[in-house]
């Protein structure tokens, strides 16, 4: 007796996590602070990818949420909904011993005002201690990390002095240094130059650049400096607590041998397929509240409804 094959469904391929490959994947984020009867809505549904490795600039407007996103980055504030993972941790789900865990050993977090990551009454040297004594870091180890950890930085011979004794490079960078102590995969910086003069915070970049090319962290830098931003491969700008676009930068070779760096900005489409047109594109076309969509071979054109009234 013949019979016949069944025809069983395929398994349906189940659609990979967002940003299941990167080092920090953050969909949807929103955290709103409740300030007496007023809500604020920091984050409204950011998505935000980093890759291991990468460096990047998160750019915005005062307000627009940058602040937020960092600290819950650094697991010292929670999300409200939404989700957000860096390497292998939830941090809407972390237990408070993850989060401390987290907080030690996964990031490294330089808050915007300098002083505030230093301890007024330690040399640096004891203060890139302190991270690794919490940690039970043999002694021996400690003093070793300390003193490349210092000398990394160009700071070496601030070792024995206390923060009055740094000027605001040298307090930044030893608070870097401190941020390192305990071999974070990434440093967080917020405003890391923002009370800087133009050259010293050039030199406060440069040791950031060289932390996330020599030591291979991952670093996420906020910043209002066009200088600072121009210079990283990604910017990512941050409106109204919304990832909105990024720009992309690439060094590119010309006919006659020399280099330049190509800047090519991109609207950001989230895993529903949402795109924010730039309001100056929807005036020009008076784009409005029904828009033609046309999948050609290669592009996707948007054209104004012009029947709409009709
Ligand atoms: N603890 C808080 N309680 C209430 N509202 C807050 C709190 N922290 C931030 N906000 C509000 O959330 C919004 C985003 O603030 P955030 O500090 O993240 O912005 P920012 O982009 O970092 O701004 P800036 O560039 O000025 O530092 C602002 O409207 C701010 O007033």
């Amino acid at each position: 007796m013949s019979t016949t094959p069944l025809s069983l469904p395929q398994p349906s391929q189940k659609t990979p996590e967002f940003g299941h490959d990167a080092l920090i994947a953050c969909e949807s984020l929103v955290r709103i602070y409740q300030s007496g009867s007023v809500e604020v809505q920091a984050l409204q549904g950011l998505d935000l990818v980093v890759n291991s490795g990468e460096m990047i600039a998160v750019v915005g407007a005062s307000g627009s949420g940058k602040s937020t996103l960092l600290s819950i980055l650094a697991g010292i504030d929670a999300p409200t909904a939404g989700r957000a993972r860096v390497d292998r941790w939830n941090l809407l789900t972390m237990s408070r011993a993850d989060r401390v865990h987290y907080r030690r050993h996964t990031v490294g977090y330089v808050r915007q005002q300098t002083a505030s990551n230093l301890v007024p009454y330690l040399t640096s040297r004891q203060m890139v201690d302190l991270p690794m004594t919490a940690a039970r870091t043999p002694a021996r180890d400690r003093r070793a990390r300390a003193a490349e950890l210092l000398g990394a930085l160009g700071v070496a011979q601030c070792a024995d002095r206390r923060p009055a004794q740094l000027s605001g490079g040298q307090q930044m960078r030893v608070a870097i240094a401190v941020a390192l102590a305990n071999e974070p995969h990434v440093l967080l910086a917020d405003e890391p130059t923002g009370e800087l003069d133009t050259a010293t915070s050039a030199e406060v970049f440069s040791a950031l650049r060289d932390v996330n090319r020599q030591l291979g962290v991952t670093v996420v830098v906020v910043t209002h400096d066009p200088e600072v931003s121009g210079q990283v491969e990604r910017t990512v700008a941050i409106r109204d607590g919304r990832t909105s676009s990024e720009v992309v930068r690439r060094t590119a070779t010309a006919a006659d041998g020399g280099t330049h760096v190509i800047a090519e900005e991109y609207a950001v489409m989230d895993r529903a397929g949402r795109v924010q047109v730039p309001r100056d594109y929807r005036e020009a076309l008076a784009l409005t509240r029904r828009v033609r969509l046309a999948l050609e071979a290669d592009h996707v054109t948007i054209r104004p409804d012009l029947d709409g009234d009709a």
